[in-house]
């Protein structure tokens, strides 16, 4: 897996194969003007997205253990074949704690938009896990860096069974955020949630953008295909685009819950917030043969709004 040291230091180099912590097997995209995706085939595991000033992107706890069985906390997971504990898989599902393949001829998938620096990862069920799980598929994860330094992840998910099944899904996204209080999101107002916080209760949120001040675990519904977070502080912000995910989970731990999670710092919460394109209220069912695709694609545009002066099209629509 290993490459060369040659290749290590050639920034030339697109896709390098390496190793991270404790050893573990990594993959390194290179994008253009010097952007950067980190991954681990220990769950096909995002770990760095850093933009042309080489600034992180996402968040990935300190006291992230980079040890199986144990998921990385932070940076973007795969939730599959369950999402949370919807089902009798584990929570979020197993895929995050399995080791992915490199597939060296994956079939073909239309390139939406020119770029060099990709690599398609594979996980197959093992005996043990048809014992959790008892399906067989081909699960695909194409991970890629577009030329405006944007971070695109096309799942796709192939029933290779005699019989159909249902999974849930989501891309676990742990946004890096200035101060999670004064950042806002956008594209999920007025829409029905399931707040996981209340047994999962029903509700429907008000017009404002969202912003936030205490623990939040809800599951928008029937969500539009872009979603904006936008970080006044920073100037910056990051605009979620997807498909084939109908939902959104929004998660911040904050104080209390962030103290009860062992592989989490206490003040961490303050700088992230997860916002998750995921397939959850209707699950996906393949028959056999069939093959569902799911894609989520992240960017960021500089952005220099005021709060209350933003024009919400303006961001959802300028990139
Ligand atoms: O601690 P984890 O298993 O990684 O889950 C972290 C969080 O993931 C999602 O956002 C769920 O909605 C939360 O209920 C859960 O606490």
């Amino acid at each position: 897996m290993a490459s060369s040291t040659s290749e290590q230091r050639n920034p030339l180099v697109p896709v390098e194969y390496t190793k991270g912590v404790n050893g573990l097997d990594k993959v390194i995209l290179r994008g253009l003007r010097g952007v950067s995706a980190e991954m681990y085939l220990y769950g096909a595991h995002v770990t760095s997205w850093k933009n042309e000033h080489k600034q992180e992107l996402l968040f990935v706890s300190n006291k992230a253990i980079f040890k199986p069985p144990k998921p990385i906390r932070g940076g973007i997971s795969i939730c599959f074949p369950q999402f949370d504990t919807l089902g009798y898989v584990g929570a979020h599902g197993y895929a995050r704690n399995r080791v992915w393949s490199v597939d060296p001829n994956p079939p073909p998938l239309p390139m939406t938009s020119p770029t060099n620096s990709y690599v398609d990862l594979l996980l197959k069920p093992s005996e043990e896990d048809l014992k959790i799980w008892p399906h067989s598929y081909e699960f695909r994860l194409r991970i890629s860096l577009g030329p405006g330094g944007e971070l695109l992840l096309t799942s796709r998910v192939r029933n290779i069974d005699s019989k159909p099944f249902s999974f849930t899904f989501a891309y676990h996204t742990y946004f890096s955020v200035s101060d999670v209080s004064e950042v806002r999101v956008e594209g999920l107002e007025t829409l029905d949630y399931l707040d996981n916080t209340k047994n999962r209760e029903r509700f429907t949120e008000q017009g404002d953008a969202i912003t936030f001040e205490g623990e939040v675990d809800k599951v928008y519904l029937s969500t539009p295909s872009k979603i904006a977070i936008l970080d006044h502080e920073r100037k910056r912000t990051y605009v979620i685009r997807k498909d084939g995910l109908l939902d959104a989970v929004v998660w911040n731990p904050w104080d209390k819950k962030a103290k009860a999670l062992a592989d989490f710092g206490d003040n961490e919460y303050k700088h992230m917030l997860c916002v998750e394109a995921a397939a959850i209220e209707r699950p996906i069912t393949l028959k056999p043969c069939e093959e569902w695709t799911g894609r989520q694609e992240i960017s960021t545009v500089p952005s220099s709004y005021c709060s209350g002066q933003l024009d919400p099209q303006k961001v959802l629509m300028g990139n």
